[in-house]
């Protein structure tokens, strides 16, 4: 593979960080973002686009990817890949009056070199609602590797986003589990709002396999239909057409369940209430240029989201949240993959 020579291989060419815990490598690839590498040593990677702190790939220790990404993706990154786990910022889908989904996901990031300790949960200002008080562990109780991304305003980004902020990601590998925590500061001087949203283009063997499990009898915004609000009556969310919602006042687990792969994943969340699925089905997946057109079968998106309510933050406050993909494979369980045991392994039954 070609290496490219930037600014950023001159400054971190060979580099591998191991402080506070850090522990990862740059990609340089042609025409691409810098990439950074995390590992951990039961062999789960992840790699992450410096351009919009993307995580975009997530592989197991036999090297089976964990995350959709677009056969059509467009790596020249001038805007976030489709697929992996984009992050958006500070304005979710269509929802006011900046681009699509934020700004965020669309800029280059930095590494946090030094990061500070994170806040302890009395410290840190949070103002949603999160329904969940629990920290996740390492699956392995092995330590995590960790990366730390900061995005700060610009002056460009104050002309359409009047609001001075610190966005930092700390992203952390462990055997079978990706952890991010975000944390927006307001480094201004006057109180701001913002919505939020991780991503997840999960990859799954046949949409209309899986079931999503977690939002039964919730309300939620159904996007095509310009946002009313509806109440889910299925016992699962399947897939039979095209599906846009942001489910609301969520429950801090969601199982994804592709029966066919005998995978799930488990999505853990807390101080993000709301989650959005998306599916585009045919017609909307030929209107992107960037997914191919058969891709909307092999993949569903089940976002950890703050919609309803908007992060409010006075100058000098912080919002903290965190989001764990457990990725969960059927060779847990013998025989075939029952639901509700692998619910009831989740403590979610
Ligand atoms: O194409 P993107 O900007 O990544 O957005 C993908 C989708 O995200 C959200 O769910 C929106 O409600 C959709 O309308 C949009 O198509």
């Amino acid at each position: 593979m070609r290496r490219r020579r930037t600014a950023h291989s001159e400054e971190f060419k060979g580099e591998i960080a191991k402080m506070n815990r850090q522990s990862y490598s740059f990609i340089h690839e042609r025409d691409a973002s810098p990439k950074l590498l995390l590992s951990e040593p039961s062999g789960y990677t992840a790699e992450i686009l410096l351009f919009g702190a993307q995580v975009v790939s997530w592989k197991n220790e036999r090297r089976q990817e964990l995350l959709f990404v677009s056969s059509r993706a467009a790596w020249n990154v001038s805007k976030a890949i489709r697929g992996g786990v984009p992050i958006c910022f500070p304005q979710f889908s269509n929802l006011g009056t900046l681009e699509q989904h934020g700004f965020a996901r669309n800029r280059l990031w930095s590494v946090d070199k030094s990061p500070s300790p994170l806040p302890s949960p009395s410290t840190s200002t949070s103002t949603s609602t999160s329904t969940s008080t629990s920290t996740s562990t390492s699956t392995s109780g092995s330590t995590p590797s960790t990366i730390d991304l900061v995005l700060k305003s610009t002056e460009d980004d104050l002309k359409t986003w009047p609001h001075r902020f610190e966005l930092r990601i700390r992203i952390s590998l462990s055997a079978g589990k990706i952890t991010w925590i975000p944390r927006v500061r307001n480094t201004d001087s006057r109180p701001f709002t913002f919505t939020f949203a991780l991503r997840n283009y999960m990859p799954v063997s046949d949409i209309s396999e899986v079931r999503v499990e977690g939002l039964e009898t919730l309300d939620y915004f159904d996007h095509l239909l310009q946002g009313e609000r509806c109440t889910e009556q299925a016992d699962a969310i399947t897939f039979d057409g095209e599906v846009d919602r942001a489910y609301l006042s969520t429950p801090s687990k969601i199982a994804v369940i592709d029966h066919e792969r005998k995978v799930t994943y488990e999505l853990r969340k807390e101080a993000m209430c709301d989650a959005v699925v998306w599916n585009p089905w045919d017609k909307k997946a030929k209107a992107l240029p960037d997914l191919g057109d058969s891709d909307y079968k092999k993949m569903v998106c089940v976002d950890s989201a703050v919609i309803e309510t908007p992060i409010a933050l006075k100058p000098g406050e912080e919002w903290k949240s965190r989001q764990d993909l457990i990725y969960v494979s059927s060779s847990y369980f013998s025989g075939t993959l029952d639901p509700s045991k692998v619910l009831g392994y989740m403590g979610m039954k």
